[in-house]
Parts: C-alpha cells; sequence; structure tokens
C-alpha cells in the first residue's frame, strides 16, 4: 500500500521499532467478522461458521457473510469489523437504559446495542447525513429491535431537546479514518498532515453536545477508527480538563488489545485504561474506545419528573378498530396496547407512552413500524414481520428456501396446500421468520419492499 509520506513519518517517529510492522500490516489482507442477533428466536442455529467465536465480544465471530443469504436479509447476522465489535461491548448496553447513538449511520453499534437490550429501555440511534440515516433505519429494522428511534439531527438540535436525557451516550466519531486505509484504499486520497487536527475540531464540538444529553452518573463512550493520537488520547485528556467530573473507566484490554499511550495524551497515565486496536497486534481494521463516567452525585431536584408535552399521533376510533381486527385474527396476545400507538399520517408505530417527545425532531423512524392504513383495511409491515417470533402468532406459513429466493426477489409464491385461509401470514424459512406474505387462494402474494428485493 502507497501510504502518504507525512504518515510514515508521524508514525516512524510515535511508534518507533514497532512502526515498519504497523506499515507492513496495512498491507495484510483484511479479516471480516460478523455477530449473531440473540434478539431472534434460535439465533444460535445460523447457517454460517462459527467455528471462530471472539473473546472479546458475546455473539462476535471472525469469518464473512454475504449480504444475500436468508440470515442476512431475515436479520441473524450483521457483518462488523472485528475492531468495531468491540465497541458494543465495552457500551454494556442493558434493557431498561436510555442510550444515544449520536453519529450512528450504518449502524454497527447501534445494532449491537440493541441487541444487547431485549425490546426494554430506548435507544435513539442518531445520524446527520439524511441518506446514511435511511441505511442506518433499514439496518435497525433487520434486527427486529422493537426499542429503537432513528432520528436524522445535528448534535446541536437534538441537545436541546434531550438534555440530561441518557444514561449512555456512544460517539463513535467522524474521524481521520486511518483505520480504514486497509479496507477502503480510497480513505488514503483524503489523509493529510493538517486532517486529523481537523477532525479533533468537529470531535470537540460534537462532544460537547453529547455531554449535554448524558444525565448525571451517566457514561460517555467515545470512539474512532482512526490510530492519530489528536483524535484518540488527545480527546480523552481535553474532556478530562473541561469536564473535571468525568473519569476514565478502565477496559479490560484482550489478547492483542493496547493500553491508551499516556504520552500520546497530556501524560495522564489513567489513559492506559483506554485500548488501541492496532493492525499489527489484532486481528482487525483499528480503533480507539474510550469510556468515561460522570462522577458527580445525583441532586434531589434531579430526580423531580420533568412536565410531560402532550404527544401527537392519537388514532382515529376506525383505526384503532382496523388494528384491533388484524390483531386478534394475527396474534395469539395481542402484544401492543392502545396508548403503545402513534399514527403518523397513515402509518402507525409502536412508541412507548415513556419515551421523550421527539416531534420537533425530523425522525427516520418513530419506533417500530407496525403498518400502514389503507383505505379501510390495514397492511402489517415488513418490519413488523421481522421483529416477531413464531411462537407470537397464529398464522404461520413455513417455506422452503427455492420460495424465499423468489419471493424476495419480488415473486409471489404457488402452494399445493388446500387447507389454509386466506389473510396474513408470517412467512418463516428455515425456522427464521422473514416477511408477511398475503394468501389468497393459493397464491402468496409478495408484499417484499420493492427497494430490499434482491436475486441470489
Ligand atoms: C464513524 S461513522 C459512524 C459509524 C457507526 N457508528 C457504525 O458503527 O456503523 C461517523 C458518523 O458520523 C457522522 N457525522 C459527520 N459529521 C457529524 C457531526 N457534525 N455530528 C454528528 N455526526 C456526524 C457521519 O455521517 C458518520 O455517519
Amino acid at each position: 500500500m502507497k501510504l502518504p509520506v507525512d504518515f510514515k513519518e508521524k508514525y516512524t517517529k510515535l511508534l518507533g521499532e514497532e512502526a515498519s510492522a504497523f506499515f507492513e500490516s496495512l498491507d495484510d489482507e483484511v479479516q471480516k467478522g460478523f455477530r449473531i442477533n440473540p434478539l431472534k428466536q434460535n439465533y444460535q442455529e445460523v447457517d454460517v461458521s462459527l467455528q471462530e467465536p471472539v473473546a472479546y465480544v458475546k455473539t462476535g465471530y471472525v469469518g464473512a457473510v454475504s449480504g444475500k443469504t436468508l440470515e442476512h436479509q431475515a436479520g441473524y447476522v450483521y457483518s462488523q469489523d472485528l475492531s468495531a465489535m468491540y465497541v458494543g461491548e465495552v457500551v454494556a448496553a442493558r434493557p431498561g437504559e436510555k442510550i444515544l447513538d449520536l453519529c450512528a449511520a450504518p449502524g454497527g453499534k447501534s445494532t449491537h446495542i440493541a441487541e444487547s437490550m431485549a425490546n426494554e429501555g430506548l435507544l435513539v440511534a442518531n445520524e446527520i447525513s439524511k441518506k446514511r440515516a435511511l441505511i442506518l433505519a433499514e439496518n435497525i429494522e433487520r434486527t427486529g429491535a422493537k426499542n429503537v428511534i432513528v432520528v436524522n439531527e445535528e448534535p446541536q438540535t437534538l441537545a436541546k431537546e434531550l438534555p440530561e436525557y441518557f444514561d449512555k451516550v456512544v460517539v463513535d466519531a467522524p474521524c481521520s479514518g486511518e483505520g480504514m486505509f486497509r479496507k477502503d484504499p480510497h480513505a488514503i486520497s483524503y489523509w493529510h498532515k493538517d486532517y486529523p487536527a481537523q477532525c479533533a475540531v468537529r470531535q470537540k464540538e460534537i462532544l460537547v453536545e453529547a455531554l449535554k444529553m448524558l444525565g448525571v452518573g451517566g457514561e460517555l463512550i467515545y470512539s474512532t477508527c482512526t490510530f492519530a493520537p489528536e483524535e484518540d488520547e488527545q480527546i480523552i485528556a481535553w474532556l478530562l480538563e473541561n469536564y473535571p467530573y468525568l473519569k476514565i473507566v478502565p477496559l479490560k484490554h484482550y489478547a492483542g488489545m493496547d493500553q491508551g499511550v499516556p504520552a500520546f495524551g497530556n501524560g495522564a497515565e489513567e489513559l492506559t485504561g483506554t485500548v488501541r486496536l492496532m493492525p499489527h497486534h489484532f486481528k482487525g481494521e483499528g480503533h480507539f474506545i474510550a469510556k468515561l463516567k460522570d462522577m458527580r452525585p445525583k441532586k434531589a431536584t434531579e430526580l423531580k419528573k420533568k412536565k410531560k408535552r402532550k404527544q401527537k399521533g392519537t388514532l382515529t376510533k376506525e383505526q384503532e378498530q382496523l388494528w384491533q381486527d388484524f390483531a386478534q385474527k394475527f396474534f395469539k396476545e395481542t402484544p401492543f396496547s392502545v396508548d403503545q400507538l402513534r399514527c403518523y399520517g397513515e402509518y402507525l408505530y409502536f412508541y412507548a407512552p415513556s419515551w421523550p417527545d421527539i416531534s420537533r425532531l425530523r425522525f427516520m423512524r418513530p419506533g417500530l413500524l407496525l403498518g400502514v392504513f389503507k383505505k379501510k383495511r390495514f397492511e402489517p409491515s415488513y418490519t413488523l414481520a421481522l421483529s416477531l417470533r413464531q411462537d407470537e402468532v397464529k398464522n404461520v406459513l413455513a417455506v422452503t428456501k427455492k420460495q424465499w429466493q423468489d419471493y424476495v426477489a419480488g415473486n409471489t409464491v404457488q402452494l399445493d396446500k388446500k387447507d389454509l385461509k386466506n389473510g396474513w401470514y408470517l412467512l418463516v424459512c428455515e425456522g427464521k421468520p422473514f416477511a408477511f406474505g398475503k394468501l389468497v387462494d393459493k397464491t402468496v402474494k409478495n408484499f417484499f419492499p420493492k427497494g430490499l428485493r434482491f436475486y441470489n
């Protein structure tokens, strides 16, 4: 790989005798990784090679997964760089927490966080770029998580709406991307000597807003996919100097993981509690990760509940009836109560009443999309199908792998079974729910989203 001269000079100085091993590692083959999704029923049975688990992520494996497999389409696996996947583990999301992923697209960390929350609590996944936020929403959708809101905002706007709201805030910051050189040689073309310092300015701006949203006693998780001290140890040193109530939570260093280097920051010994994932020591593209805790005690006044604004999106009587008709026919037990339903336009969402009012924010996904009202009928969504387990529903239709291939390509499926009632079915292939289909006589009509169709 042809590395910029300034880059080589800089890391020769910083890494000393290790520099040549570091440069050589950037020519090694990319080692791919993936995670399996514990939100899915029988997730341990995915049909991919699970021979090489990674030690530091409970659901992580070494290996490549194709985007055209049933496992991928149905949300059982998520492809993620082996170093990036340690971030989600460091977040250690727990059911019931309120978590913000401020720079979330395409969703590697957000999907991991959502998958750890067992559908309890709230993850707000935010992405500033609209195009990328759409991809983020799609990736979140495949996980089947019910407790995720996807927004497309600037950190400043979010901070005004959700001050001190979260238990954990994740800033996987836009950075100079030196850890992307091997995977995406194009990243080299953006790099210049002053780029890391320029990125650091933006990172500080983002962090100032992120900290406004962190609740007293909460945790900030900061990460980059770059090796530049300006964006790594120096950012953490800056945080410690400017927010003296923050303390580093020392992270576990598994085999191959390096400690943060105090001399790369301000010399503070506690920087060793951060993690550097360097490609000449660790299978993965490279990352820096730090966790900081807000050490301020909670004040009595801060425990007072804020007055809630009246939420929009109440259903009409007719919409409520249409949903209930569908739910009674389809579910063994109706999973959402009326106060958990919101309607935006014709679209029906699950939205827990305890979640904050986001009506003034640009959202891509205000909760779990359940379906759409169309001329006196309700049509369930693909997203709802991906969030369901077979044992929750009355109407399950098992199809063959060939029929799955046809369906995801946009075709109808012909059945030879006679005894099935017409109506909506959760389609399942090899035990994995993957979409809704509407049976009309012996034909399963295709409702696979047009933009997601693919051929095998
Ligand atoms: C490193 S990527 C995030 C990767 C993501 N966390 C994941 O695991 O898939 C950084 C993201 O920050 C976004 N970003 C860029 N400028 C930003 C800003 N000023 N504030 C917030 N996010 C920004 C980028 O669009 C990009 O999607």
